[in-house]
């Protein structure tokens, strides 16, 4: 699995924190920043892990702002991604289970890093359910135009 990356500065640390979780997991992935804690704009930050997501050049994506909100209203906007955003374990799995989101939201000023890794470990092993939810995430497409 390739995960694609990135925060805007109020996720920088939980950021860092997530990478090197990926790293202990042995879980590949491209950092797309920021560089630095400069404040920035989240939507320039959700635009290229939308995008390589969308175009399947990535399996899943992880975006991190300072509340998880803006840069998952960013990511909804593009055609194929399914972001979550997501600040406990259940829903971690349930959006896995039942929406199969390909991209996953939090925020760094919500969430401490311990649960913010135990999220991202489920929502990595966790796998779509299919069925009915298929219909479902169909006609989640359909609206997309
Ligand atoms: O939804 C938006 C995010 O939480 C941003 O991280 C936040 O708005 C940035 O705020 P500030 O510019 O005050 O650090």
């Amino acid at each position: 699995m390739k995960i694609a990356i990135s925060s805007d500065h109020g996720g920088n640390n939980l950021r860092r924190e997530i990478m090197q979780l990926l790293d202990e997991l042995t879980i590949s992935y491209e950092d797309f920043g920021p560089k630095t804690d400069e404040s920035v704009d989240y939507p320039d930050y959700a635009r290229p892990v939308a995008e390589k997501v969308a175009a399947g050049e990535f399996d899943r994506g992880i975006l991190i702002c300072g509340t998880g909100i803006g840069i998952s209203i960013a990511a909804n906007k593009f055609k194929g991604i399914r972001c979550a955003l997501v600040h406990d374990v259940f829903s971690a799995k349930a959006t896995r289970c039942h929406n199969d989101s390909n991209v996953l939201a939090m925020g760094e000023r919500v969430i401490g890093p311990g649960l913010a890794r135990e999220i991202v470990q489920t929502w990595l092993e966790t796998d779509f359910e299919g069925g009915r939810h298929t219909r479902r995430i169909e006609k989640i497409t359909e609206l997309e135009g």
